[in-house]
């Protein structure tokens, strides 16, 4: 039978029968590991609710924001990628395609808000540690937008998530009779900047003082496009800076721990696992702020880079390296060295942990259980007194070890940090085994409302700096040698206004503010003096 009106090609059989596929589909795929088998469910209640009450939904989600960030956010959001062609019921966002190209100008105005203050786009090339999944990335974008009306109290009518749908090399989703984007490969090259140029220009066109947060691309265009656009337009990139920036709390907050000083971070021995968007992100800011505590000259930022290991999937990475990412070569290790040290180009992770014997683990590689026994059993010969483990990769099963394995063979004197959120793990006799959760949520809704409030023109990095350092002061000396080295998610909005305004005194100091709202530089200046 044909519809007629709708002109549609398709027989009510093959309707049942798509349904059915998707049924079994999402029965099979609706579980994120061993975490928690109704998380789609809730998902889907809460959405639901979203389509039909936003501030009732708002509401639900901030009084719930424990309960429900691990459902609207990482893990969850990443199995709701995984299934969106089942899920979707109506459109959330705009989606700029690479057939619209030349038409963006007018698109943008579709959007019936008159402004808008953030904006989160993704091309869904690199979603958490899932890979390429196309336009059903788009959920990340909402996800963190959630975040942003939850933590920092965003208008929610004020937020927009973009979905740049440039294809897929997604072998299954182009099979897919369900997927919702273009059934092509990816563009590349000039033709894919020439998209993300035309969507930028529209966006900005339409609302000069938008914020753009560019989410969950592909590392070669997570750098590329962040050094094209961050001098011109008011963006950031969340997986290299805002990542960036949560490590670096997080690991002066290791050295806290360890009951010493922060100045003390430059004499930390790092090893990193995963040399991607994060990882590179993390080392480069990881080694700007142990060269800024060593005199902050050419001498200290060329010594700073001896105390990172970096491994990715060819293992060690040195200057013996064949056709190095550039963005990793500043951190190849120098090959005599290394044979000193008994290591060499493409030592594995457990060599390299032996070898190096090092005060912090910290894993962006998007491999779960990438952690094993044996590396873990390595990290015994630690010479810190107190070992970090931050298995940073998300969603849950993408953690490169839970926290129950680390404290199982480490012991309790540890610091552990997990990307995705897991319950602290009970060591017996009253003692706690702390498990933080280092993810960027803890900066980028500071980071946007601290840009929208100044009225900064672009995002410095003294005002990124400035928003990891808050976070890295947050938590008091009692909570830090407890194991505590980031906040309980149940005080998000508090941590957010907190680095708001270490990003906002940081504007308004590198006289980059503008003001905002009728509120010029020069109040801006007054509140500055005040906090
Ligand atoms: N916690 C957070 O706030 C946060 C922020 C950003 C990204 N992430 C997570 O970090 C992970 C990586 O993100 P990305 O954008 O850098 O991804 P990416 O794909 O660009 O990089 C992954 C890196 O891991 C390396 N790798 C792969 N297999 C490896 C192995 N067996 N051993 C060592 N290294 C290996 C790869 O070579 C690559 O360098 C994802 O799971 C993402 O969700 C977490
Ligand atoms: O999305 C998250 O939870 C953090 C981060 O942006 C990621 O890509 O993993
Ligand atoms: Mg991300």
């Amino acid at each position: 039978m044909n519809f007629g009106l709708f002109c549609f090609n398709i027989s009510i059989a093959n309707i049942i029968e798509l349904i059915v596929v998707d049924l079994k589909r999402l029965q099979v795929q609706a579980r994120d590991g061993p975490s928690d088998p109704n998380a789609l469910a809730k998902w889907r209640i809460l959405n639901r609710l979203h389509d039909r009450n936003e501030t009732m939904y708002y509401k639900v989600l901030i009084a719930n924001i424990e309960e429900y960030a691990p459902v609207v956010y990482t893990p969850t959001v990443g199995l709701v990628c995984q299934n969106y062609s089942g899920l979707f019921r109506r459109p959330r966002g705009m989606y700029f395609s690479a057939e619209d190209r030349g038409e963006m100008m007018s698109m943008v105005y579709n959007w019936p808000a008159e402004q808008v203050d953030m904006i989160v786009v993704t091309d869904g090339s690199r979603v958490l540690g899932l890979g390429d999944l196309g336009v059903h990335g788009i959920g990340i974008a909402i996800g963190k937008l959630d975040l942003y009306v939850a933590a920092a109290g965003i208008n929610p009518q004020r937020v927009l998530p973009v979905m740049i749908d440039v294809g897929t090399n997604n072998g299954k989703l182009l099979k897919d009779p369900l997927y919702l984007g273009l059934q092509q490969h990816r563009l590349d090259g000039d033709d894919y900047v020439a998209v993300v140029d035309e969507f930028m220009e529209a966006v900005f066109t339409r609302w000069p003082n938008v914020i753009v947060q560019f989410e969950d691309f592909q590392s070669k265009w997570a750098f590329k496009l962040l050094q094209r656009y961050r001098n011109t337009y008011r963006m950031f990139n969340d997986d290299v800076q805002g990542t960036a920036g949560v490590a670096i709390a997080g690991l002066l907050g290791a050295v806290r721990a360890q009951g010493r000083p922060m100045i003390d971070f430059p004499k930390q021995k790092i090893v990193v696992a995963g040399a991607g968007s994060a990882g590179i992100g993390v080392l480069n800011a990881a080694r700007k702020t142990m060269a800024r505590m060593l005199g902050n000259n050419e001498i200290a930022y060329e010594s700073a880079k001896s105390q990172f290991w970096v491994v990715d999937a060819k293992g060690l990475i040195t200057e013996g390296r064949e056709n190095i990412d550039p963005d990793a070569l500043p951190f190849a290790r120098n090959l005599k060295e290394m044979d000193r040290q008994g290591l060499r180009e493409g030592a594995s992770l457990v060599e390299v942990v032996k070898q190096v014997k090092p005060d912090v683990l910290l894993g962006l590689s998007a491999v779960g259980g990438l952690f094993s026994k044996e590396v873990l059993e390595a990290l015994k010969d630690s010479t810190s007194t107190r070992p970090a483990i931050f298995a940073m990769s998300n969603p849950t099963k993408n953690a490169e070890c839970t926290p129950e394995v680390a404290f199982s063979i480490l012991g309790d004197n540890i610091i552990f940090a997990s990307g995705s959120p897991f319950r602290d793990v009970d060591l017996g006799n009253g003692r706690i085994g702390h498990c933080n959760q280092g993810n960027n949520m803890y900066l980028f809704p500071g980071i946007g409302l601290g840009t929208l409030l100044s009225g900064s023109r672009v995002i410095s990095d003294g005002m990124l700096q400035a928003a990891a350092e808050r976070l890295a002061a947050y938590m008091s000396d009692d909570e830090v040698i407890q194991g505590i080295i980031f906040p309980s998610i149940s005080r998000i909005r508090d941590i957010t206004q907190e680095v708001a305004a270490a990003v906002i005194k940081e504007a308004v100091e590198e006289d980059l503010a503008e003001g905002h709202n009728g509120m010029d530089a020069r109040e801006l200046r007054k509140l500055s003096q005040v906090n």
